[in-house]
């Protein structure tokens, strides 16, 4: 059974009705989108600055509402609108590890939300459950009664995984988690991660700018361009022979290990306008192979290869 389906699923931001005249059409941030994820497989997804990344997360872990489409988890269909039933399967590790903890609780408290919230456990299931996951990401346990401000960052991600892993989830989405960290600090929680993942059998969907890093710990990897999946494949296909143009684009422009991804100036290297989206493919602005029909017909995903799809009328 996979871990997550999702189908159909997109976000249109509605814009404020004006005083006078007609509505205006809403940012649309991630467009109609499918796709299957299997039990114990990580899922990288990359992506230029707000081609949608934290949209589809926010979506999937239920804090956001999506404009349509169904999630099942483990086989569970969810109510998009109950955020509440999302925590027991999925949990999001922020990027930013020390302001995304209450500053004004101790790590105790912090780790007994979920527990109390999610799990209705006891004081001692709780302490328990708590004990064992502190020891499984290698932090002690007089640790629990400080307050936030006093861990490093690499300290405090652990903990961000921590407070994600007591809910008890199948899923964790991993938004940019390594990436404030020091890159002496990165592979210790990269490291840490593999082995919470074998240890609790997850399955994860980790995001990142960095492609070095999304390539050493992913299984496959989907490549979001202007809100849409433009590429599919297992992890060392889409960064040794990308089929979409813009993955190429992608991978040519981060060949060094840990420099951050940035799509180098080829064209008109803005992303289009959300408010006034392209009429067919919205790279060919950008695309050096463009012809007329990339610009007048949006091109599908298709199969390009051994478990590869692109969206492209003219893949490389
Ligand atoms: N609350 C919102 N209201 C209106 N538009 C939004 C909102 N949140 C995101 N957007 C728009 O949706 C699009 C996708 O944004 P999103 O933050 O999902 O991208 P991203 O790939 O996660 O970027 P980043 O890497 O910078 O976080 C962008 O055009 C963004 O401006």
């Amino acid at each position: 059974m996979p871990a997550l389906k999702f189908t159909n699923l997109s976000k249109t931001f509605p814009r404020a009705k004006p005083l006078f005249g007609k509505a205006r059409a809403g940012v649309r941030a991630v467009r109609p989108m499918s796709l299957t994820v299997e039990t114990g497989e990580t899922l990288g997804i990359v992506g230029e600055s707000g081609c949608g990344k934290s949209t589809l997360a926010r979506m999937l872990v239920g804090l956001l509402e999506p404009s349509s489409g169904q999630i099942e988890i483990a086989g569970k269909a969810l109510d998009t609108a109950d955020p509440a039933a999302f925590g027991r399967l999925i949990q999001y590790v922020f990027q930013d590890p020390i302001s995304s903890l209450n500053p004004r609780k101790t790590i105790r408290q912090i780790m007994e939300t979920p527990l109390k919230q999610l799990h209705g456990m006891d004081r001692a299931e709780r302490s328990a459950r708590i004990g064992k996951i502190f020891a499984s990401v290698n932090l002690r346990k007089e640790f629990l009664d400080r307050y936030p401000h006093e861990f490093s960052g690499g300290q405090a991600q652990r903990i961000g995984i921590a407070r994600a892993l007591a809910a008890h989830p199948k899923i964790m989405v991993l938004d940019e988690p390594v990436s404030a960290l020091d890159v002496s600090i990165q592979a210790q929680v990269l490291n840490l991660l593999a082995d919470l993942k074998s240890k609790f059998d997850l399955t994860y969907l980790f995001i990142s700018h960095d492609l070095a890093v999304v390539e050493a710990v992913s299984n496959r990897v989907i490549v979001l361009y202007f809100g849409a999946v433009v590429e599919i494949g297992k992890a060392e296909d889409i960064f040794n022979s990308p089929k979409h143009p813009y993955t190429q684009l992608l991978a040519d422009s981060a060949p060094v290990v840990g420099r951050p991804l940035k799509a180098p100036e080829q064209k008109d290297s803005e992303l289009p306008d959300p408010l006034n989206p392209p009429k067919g493919c919205a790279f060919a602005g950008r695309c050096i192979y463009a012809s007329d029909l990339c610009r007048s017909t949006e091109p599908e995903l298709r199969v390009m290869g051994e478990n590869q799809l692109a969206a492209c009328h003219h893949p490389i």
